[in-house]
């Protein structure tokens, strides 16, 4: 058992539909303060689904509809009326970089000048801060006032993931954030999550199940719109796993 205050994210019999399509039913997990919370599983399987629950963008999606408990620090998502409030406590890095333009140090003192940050030294500190520990600093140190739109594409995604963390997030939603940038950039950006799970919750979703083995303490399979099995990472991945459906996505029979 883990004890009430250790569970960041709470998720009971969770159901999210499209209209009449069901995109996941029947999800029930918790996930740690503090933990990288894998989640692996083919296309359409629902797990973008889940990350949109969790901060509200049902509110925004056309014919989204979530039922089911879903608490964050103990309280419904449903319940919070400042969605503002709520979206700024979970940070989204999403499969591609968007909405980049403006400069490289805007892009990150934005969230924080609308958090009440003022002041050019304080905005600088916030600025340098998240790019060092984006593993960007030092390669855009220089060019600050560029437009993020024109560096790399693993660059954007590390501003991406600065800007992230400009809102000072408890909990980090990644989805699929390798699926532009190159091994070496994933391997820098594999790094920081390690180093961020000291201070934050880091939900990954990864169609890279080997990712997963690397960074997640636990991981959950999603399948056609049902979890079908959450377990420490080792155990699953150590061939332990308890539904053979998981042991054959992880060894890659389907996919
Ligand atoms: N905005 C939407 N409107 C209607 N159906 C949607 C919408 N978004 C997702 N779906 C459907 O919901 C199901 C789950 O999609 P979801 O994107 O959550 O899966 P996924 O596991 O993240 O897949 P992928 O790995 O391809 O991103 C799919 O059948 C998808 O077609």
């Amino acid at each position: 058992m883990v004890s009430k205050d250790r569970i960041k994210l709470e998720v009971k019999d969770l159901e999210i539909r499209y209209g009449s399509h069901v995109a996941l039913q029947g999800a029930t997990l918790n996930i740690r303060e503090n933990e990288i919370f894998g989640i692996i599983g083919p296309a359409n399987s629902g797990k973008t689904s889940f990350l949109r629950a969790i901060n509200r963008m049902d509110e925004m999606t056309s014919g989204m509809r979530v039922k089911g408990t879903l608490e964050f620090n103990g309280k419904d998502v449903s319940q919070w009326r400042n969605l503002y409030a709520l979206r700024s406590r979970i940070g989204v890095v999403f499969p591609l970089p968007v909405g980049l333009p403006m400069s490289v140090y805007d892009n990150v003192a934005f969230a924080a000048k609308l958090r009440g940050v003022k002041g050019k030294a304080n905005l600088d500190e916030v600025v340098e801060r998240c790019l060092t520990r984006a593993a960007l600093w030092d390669e855009v140190k220089d060019r600050l006032d560029s437009l993020g739109s024109l560096l790399s594409g693993g660059q954007q995604q590390r501003l991406t993931i600065a800007r992230a963390l400009s809102q000072d997030p408890e909990l980090l939603l990644l989805d699929e954030f390798s699926i532009a940038v190159d091994p070496v950039t994933t391997m820098r950006i594999e790094e920081v999550l390690k180093d961020l799970k000291k201070e934050m919750t880091i939900v990954l979703v990864t169609n890279l199940v080997q990712q997963a083995r690397r960074l997640a303490d636990r991981t959950a399979l999603f399948l056609a719109g049902e979890v079908v099995e959450v377990g420490k990472t080792k155990r699953l991945f150590g061939g332990a796993a308890t539904d053979q459906r998981t042991t054959d996505y992880i060894e890659g029979r389907f996919g």
